[in-house]
């Protein structure tokens, strides 16, 4: 307890300090690492090592139940789990829309990621859900004033992608729905493609395009099948989908403290889970190269090079309208080389996790 009060001493934004106090209440340990609104991060706000650390070393222990998976979502709102249950099987049986020419082309782009996890233990396609799905969990512990609120309400991203969906401006029916230019794409959209673009020139704006379009139409989608039926919100949807990760084939979470740290392609730490017999006990971040104090820590969302290790105009694309990270050619070496240091009881999922894609 001393420890801990002397931890929120030590943070001065009242938003972190009131985060760290829920980790506590909720059974995260931070024994090496504290959440930092600051213009050091590299994103205005991100995790820092709070003492010096070795390779090996524990630093964040998150247990199982704190993490928004389908699972834990259903078990804490069962209703909302029994309602999403129905619409998952009423979507399945529909009939898919083969997407358009964009998502075609984009799916083929898609190709060289690794494959998209397939099934959760929530049952029957889940795991095809689990973006609608966890935004309405998100939503309902919101709504109800759930102890996971404090940290959802806390979910950010600062980037043309989210100002885009934030805005609802690219909706013809939205009142606020700016200029359409004669090729039928709203001003809005230009403008976030060009925003995109200055961030990271190498990329060509075709491919940014694309991608802005795929995740709209996703976007549409979302609302299409799921508004008025359960809690939604197209900004939500787009948080999540930033900060969810797949643990397994079977299982996509938003876990936090996890979901705090920013991406590198130099990271210096890694996740590692206890799982028996199939049930995960607990995550740890484990430092994967020696860390001094006060150091922002990093996990690597996605590699941004090609079997070559040259750097892939694809996947920086993915890289920036996923998250808003730009990258170029010559800001992008080759991760350093880690070695596995957590114990025969984790099993080390830095391999296995992809950030989930849309
Ligand atoms: C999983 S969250 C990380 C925590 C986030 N910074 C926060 O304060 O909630 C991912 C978001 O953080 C930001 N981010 C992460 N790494 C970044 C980087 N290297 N450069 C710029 N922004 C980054 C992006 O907005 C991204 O969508």
């Amino acid at each position: 307890m001393k420890a801990a009060l002397l931890l929120f001493a030590s943070i001065t934004n009242p938003k972190d300090a009131a985060f760290h106090e829920w980790c506590t209440t909720i059974g995260i340990t931070c024994t090496g690492a504290q959440v930092r609104t600051t213009p050091q991060s590299v994103a205005g706000r991100g995790v820092f090592s709070t003492k010096d650390l070795v390779v090996g070393e524990e630093l964040i222990k998150i247990p199982y139940h704190a993490a928004l998976t389908q699972g834990n979502g259903a078990m804490n709102f069962p209703s909302l789990g029994k309602e999403l249950l129905h619409l998952r099987e009423q979507n399945s049986q529909q009939q898919q829309p083969s997407g358009s020419a964009l998502r075609r082309i984009w799916n083929r782009i898609r190709r060289k990621q690794p494959p998209i996890a397939k099934e959760t233990n929530a049952g029957e396609n889940a795991q095809e859900y689990w973006k609608e799905e966890l935004t309405s969990y998100a939503l309902e512990a919101i709504e109800q004033d759930h102890p996971w609120s404090t940290w959802i309400e806390q979910w950010q991203r600062n980037d043309p992608m989210q100002t885009l969906v934030d805005q609802g401006t690219w909706t013809h029916d939205n009142p606020v729905y700016t200029n359409i230019y004669p090729n039928g794409i709203a001003e809005s959209i230009l403008t976030a493609v060009n925003d995109f673009q200055e961030m990271a020139p190498d990329i060509p704006d075709y491919k940014i395009g694309a991608a802005v379009g795929i995740r709209l139409e996703l976007v549409d989608d979302y609302l299409f099948q799921y508004s008025n039926k359960v809690p939604t919100s197209a900004s939500l949807f787009s948080l999540a989908v930033s900060r969810a990760v797949g643990l397994t084939e079977r299982v996509t979470a938003i876990i936090p403290m996890h979901d705090m740290i920013n991406h590198s392609a130099q990271s210096n730490v890694e996740m590692a889970y206890n799982e028996k017999d199939g049930v995960f006990g607990s995550f740890s971040l484990i430092a994967s190269v020696d860390i001094p104090k006060d150091t922002e820590l990093f996990l690597r969302y996605t590699d941004v090079t090609d079997d070559e290790g040259k750097w892939d105009d694809d996947k920086a694309t993915w890289l920036l309208t996923q998250w808003g990270i730009p990258s170029s050619p010559t800001g992008n070496t080759a991760p350093v080389e880690e070695e596995h240091t957590a114990s025969s009881r984790e099993k080390s999922v830095q391999d296995d996790i992809h950030l989930p894609k849309m």
